[in-house]
């Protein structure tokens, strides 16, 4: 596997603190990775610090092929119309898909003498979306590009994002508070919390290494897991647990789905899952 991405040790401080410590993390060329994690986890600074906008205090990283940037509000002119969005695109960016970025707007039905204010959130999105592939980027970062979109164009970018990944390999870093968004389009997972990054792998792989367990409260857990969250109800134990073999039948087991296992980690700062970088060809 080659990594399209490659972060090791970084270290961000802001004026008020660090807001990335001794981060690492890879993600596999043509993957789709989801960024997760509570508002002030570091996301946006670990994003801006991967586009090159920050400037790390400690540690690297590396990218193979050129960046583009979808930030977080979206940055359209909206005096602009279409047409002249798509100029000021091409102007700026040497590696410029002119044909491609007008036929993607015009097969949206976004016509090009329309102004940006006048376009919806979704549309908005959508162009955005459409000025960061036209550059042909080998790494698209996108920050939280779904915030403020209802389910159906939250729906329809994530298409349109999954149609483009599959057709030219294009590797995908995406930023959400929205579990359930990425559930079906992202196939790789960071969990970054205060700062630090405690989950980085495979979402199949890292499904397929835990399980949820309950069963009576006197039940402990199997030998040599990692237990991840314990929770009590009345007489019922229940765990999230990490490389667990489970003998006791008393035990009723069953896959965590990508949402416990988030919030699972969240919920346990101290825990981490975490491969080798050389696993993932760093
Ligand atoms: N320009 C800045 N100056 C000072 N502190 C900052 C700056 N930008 C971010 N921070 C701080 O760094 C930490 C990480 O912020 P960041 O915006 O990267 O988190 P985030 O995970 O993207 O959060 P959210 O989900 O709310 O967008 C926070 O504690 C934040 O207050």
């Amino acid at each position: 596997m080659t990594a399209a991405l490659t972060v090791t040790g970084l270290s961000v401080r802001h004026r008020r603190g660090w807001a990335l410590r001794d981060c690492s993390l890879s993600v596999p060329a043509g993957r789709v990775a989801a960024l997760v994690g509570p508002n002030g986890a570091g996301k946006t600074t670990l994003l801006h610090t991967v586009t090159g906008l920050l400037t790390p205090h400690g540690g690297t990283v590396t990218v193979a092929g050129d960046v583009a940037f979808m930030a977080q509000d979206k940055p359209l002119y909206d005096t602009f119309t279409i047409a002249e969005t798509l100029t000021f695109g091409r102007r700026l960016n040497p590696r410029w898909d002119g044909a491609y970025a007008a036929g993607r707007l015009a097969e949206l039905g976004i016509e090009p003498e329309r102004k940006i204010k006048e376009l919806s959130g979704g549309q908005q999105a959508q162009v955005a979306l459409t000025l960061a592939l036209a550059r042909r980027p080998g790494l698209l970062v996108l920050d939280e590009p779904l915030a403020n979109l209802d389910p159906l164009a939250r729906h329809d970018v994530m298409r349109a994002l999954m149609g483009e990944v599959a057709e030219r390999g294009t590797t995908v870093l995406i930023s959400s508070h929205v579990v359930a968004d990425l559930h079906d389009t992202c196939d790789w997972l960071v969990v970054l919390n205060g700062g630090r990054v405690q989950v980085s792998g495979d979402i199949d792989d890292l499904l397929a290494g835990h399980l949820m367990l309950s069963g009576p409260d006197e039940l402990r857990p199997p030998a040599g897991a990692q237990v991840i969250e314990e929770s009590r109800t009345g007489r019922q134990v229940r765990l999230l647990v990490r490389g667990a073999q489970v003998l006791d039948p008393r035990w009723n087991v069953r896959q965590a789905d990508l949402d416990e296992l988030v919030l699972a980690y969240l919920r346990s700062p101290e825990a981490s899952a975490l491969p080798r970088l050389s696993e993932v060809g760093a």
